[in-house]
């Protein structure tokens, strides 16, 4: 799939900015400050209805302006599509040529976007939270199932956490909240188990690729219970688990068990890449990670999404950027920001290239 028109109004530092583009690589190129970044940002907040910087959507808005849209022309294989965010002060609204779409899982995958960001490398040495943030951004963008299961779970947790809050804990209500969750969260668990295990796969290949090394790569996933495939086996081991912590849980007025408490550890070598792996090698690792859910998105919805790199090249020497350029099949459409313009030169000796020179909130094709 590829985006062909772009309109961004109010958002970031664009006024009104409106773009038509072509298949290929685009490289947007300008000093720093001046809006690359907020354009990748816009195309992934249309693939996944949240910034990858902010979980404010009133920082998105331009500064003394009121609301923001973001809307575009999305081309796939078989289907052309118009999608619109709208985002005011009394919150946020998704669009399908021009309708209303009423619940965010409807929206969700209309477009399909991966990106890779310097920020990123935070998320092997950051909180439990940025992990798993990563792996629900990740995985609601191939599974609309996934989207509206963590919907009802986190309601479901926020509504049990009130009631643990209550002067009085009524158990038998207790457990009819919990029993609830517990459907939602063996879900989940389930869902997060086999999305790690296929991304793992397909990110080992392009390790290999990129590091040309036998690095072996493994993700290890701290659920809260033992994986299984069948789902009563898992509900009962929850229940155990939720059985066995009620006291703590009641004593803390929190729920101190479930999905919002997993972490996932990424290793390398059998060791924690975290503290075991350089700098270069957590590079290549998440950018294999990134290649891994572009080929993971491809084989769910045989189409490859749009590939966003913010200033990547700062990130990779020579080797791994051409590795990273010419790997990918040439229907990709990749975006590509840098402060560089003369790396647009080089790239344009491996691939079809669009240059685009960004200045204080304006785009100029060059
Ligand atoms: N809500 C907003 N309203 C107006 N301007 C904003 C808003 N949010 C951010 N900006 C401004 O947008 C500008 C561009 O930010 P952006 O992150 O896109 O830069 P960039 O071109 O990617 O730069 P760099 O090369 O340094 O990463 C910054 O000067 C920032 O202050």
């Amino acid at each position: 799939m590829r985006v062909s028109e772009i309109r961004l109004h109010d958002f970031r530092n664009y006024e009104d900015l409106q773009a038509v583009f072509s298949d290929g690589i685009h490289v947007l190129a300008g000093k720093n400050a001046q809006g690359k970044t907020n354009l990748l940002e816009a195309l992934l907040y249309l693939s996944t209805t949240r910034s990858h910087r902010t979980n404010t959507d009133k920082d998105l808005i331009r500064e003394k302006s009121e609301a923001f849209f973001i809307r575009a022309k999305i081309e796939k294989e078989h289907k052309k599509e118009d999608i619109q965010i709208t985002v005011n002060e009394k919150g946020k609204n998704l669009f399908i040529y021009q309708n209303p779409v009423n619940r965010v899982s409807d929206f969700i995958g209309e477009f399909n976007a991966v990106m890779f960001c310097p920020d990123d490398m935070s998320l092997f040495n950051a909180s439990p939270r940025v992990r798993r943030r990563f792996v629900d951004m990740e995985l609601s963008k191939i599974s609309k199932k996934y989207v509206s299961t963590l919907y009802v779970a986190l309601k479901l947790l926020k509504e049990r956490n009130a009631y643990l809050k209550q002067e009085h804990v009524d158990k038998a209500y207790l457990e009819v909240l919990t029993s609830q969750l517990i459907e939602e969260e063996v879900v989940i668990i389930q869902q997060r188990h086999y999305f790690l295990k296929e991304l793992l796969e397909k990110c080992q290949k392009f390790y290999k690729e990129l590091s040309q090394d036998d690095t072996l790569l493994n993700i290890s996933y701290d659920s809260c219970i033992p994986f299984d495939e069948d789902k009563n086996v898992m509900k009962e081991a929850l229940q155990k688990k939720y059985a066995k912590h009620l006291a703590r849980d009641i004593y803390l007025k929190q729920t101190i068990i479930g999905i919002h408490k997993e972490d996932f550890t990424f290793m390398i070598n059998d060791k924690d890449l975290a503290t075991y792996a350089s700098q270069g090698q957590k590079r290549s690792v998440l950018l294999a990670l990134k290649i891994g859910m572009v080929y993971m998105i491809r084989d769910i919805i045989q189409e490859f999404p749009v590939l966003l790199l913010d200033d990547v090249f700062s990130e990779l020497d020579v080797y791994r950027r051409e590795k990273l350029l010419t790997s990918l099949p040439a229907e990709v459409q990749i975006f590509i920001s840098t402060t560089d313009t003369t790396e647009a030169e080089k790239i344009r000796k491996l691939r079809k290239v669009t240059l685009w020179k960004v200045a204080n909130g304006t785009l100029q094709r060059c």
